[in-house]
């Protein structure tokens, strides 16, 4: 079984909950963000997630192995990057692959060439043997990521990848991301970067100790749809009329544009025709996606408490 299969899976630590009641699926070669504010347990399921922490309850599958039994095969299927890259500064970036490749007990005649080509992908061929102490912080986390790619896991785990980054680093680790989900891995990234995560992320699941929202990207911005129209002259005059519409939509005008807000986008036909009704000149109509940080801080003022 590839991919994600997580089953009401929960974590206590004492009194406290901090995962609970958590279901969802990722498929293989997907980009899916896990986003949360801080203290969510996004981190508390990706450690249980690579056999890292173990469930208080619920089940998860992780590329056919569970994560509260099958910890060893578990690990040679996962790859994670954590907020901290853990790498030893006294050591070259080579002496450090090395070392990783060690713990995975990696043919190292086999894992090198790979881990060489993903060198040079991120723009770190050539500079092997300067020791990791003498980096830049985007050199390190960009070897981090190296790092975590060096026993070919199909599923990786990227907890915050480019926080701290400059945006052309950011951009180039963007850039590895989306290939190496085109090679067919299934990626699940932590991230605070709402934009980044729009930019990379087919889906989205929002947590906040429980899931409070899960969804294709698209699909969450058009929740609470609005109704963008531009119509001929002012559009001011046209606020009236739309607001006595039987489903009283919000409405905002601005110049020529029109923002209507709608529950229901079946409703936005009845918009336009009340506009042409009431002698407007419409020259188009598209519904408006709301950003994703829009509706992300909406879903968690709803999931407060
Ligand atoms: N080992 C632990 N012992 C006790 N409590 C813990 C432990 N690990 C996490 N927690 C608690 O579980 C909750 C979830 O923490 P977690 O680190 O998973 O959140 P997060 O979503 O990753 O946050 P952030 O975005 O800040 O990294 C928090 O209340 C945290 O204090």
């Amino acid at each position: 079984m590839s991919g994600i299969h997580v089953e009401g899976l929960g974590k206590r630590f004492g009194e406290r909950t901090a995962v609970e009641k958590l279901s969802f699926h990722v498929r293989p070669g997907e980009v899916f963000g896990l986003l949360g504010p801080n203290g969510a347990g996004k981190t508390t399921t990706v450690r249980m997630l690579t056999g890292l922490l173990s469930p208080s309850e619920g089940e998860a599958t992780v590329w056919g192995h569970r994560v509260d039994r099958d910890g060893e095969s578990l690990r040679k299927v996962v790859g994670l990057l954590t907020e901290q890259p853990g790498l030893y500064d006294r050591l070259t970036a080579r002496e450090n692959l090395r070392f990783f490749m060690k713990l995975h007990e990696l043919d190292e005649s086999k894992a090198w060439p790979r881990t060489q080509d993903y060198l040079q992908r991120f723009g770190l061929g050539g500079r092997e043997s300067e020791p990791v102490g003498g980096y830049s912080k985007g050199m390190r986390q960009k070897l981090a990521i190296v790092r975590t790619l060096v026993h070919d896991p199909q599923v990786i785990f990227l907890d915050e990848p480019t926080s701290g980054l400059d945006p052309e680093s950011a951009r180039t680790v963007r850039d590895a991301v989306a290939e190496l989900a085109s090679e067919g891995r299934t990626i699940v990234l932590c991230s605070h970067n709402l934009a980044e995560v729009e930019r990379l992320c087919e889906r989205v699941a929002v947590v906040k100790r429980t899931l409070l929202a899960i969804g294709p990207v698209r699909e969450l911005r058009r929740a609470g749809q609005s109704l963008d129209v531009r119509v001929e002259g002012e559009a001011e005059r046209f606020i009236n009329v739309l607001s006595s519409l039987p489903f009283a939509p919000n409405v905002l005008a601005e110049g020529a544009r029109l923002r209507v807000m709608l529950a229901d986008e079946a409703n936005a036909p009845d918009v336009v025709a009340c506009l042409v009704g009431a002698g407007a000149r419409v020259h188009s109509a598209v519904p408006a996606q709301r950003p994703l940080e829009e509706v992300y801080l909406d879903l968690l003022r709803e999931g407060r408490g």
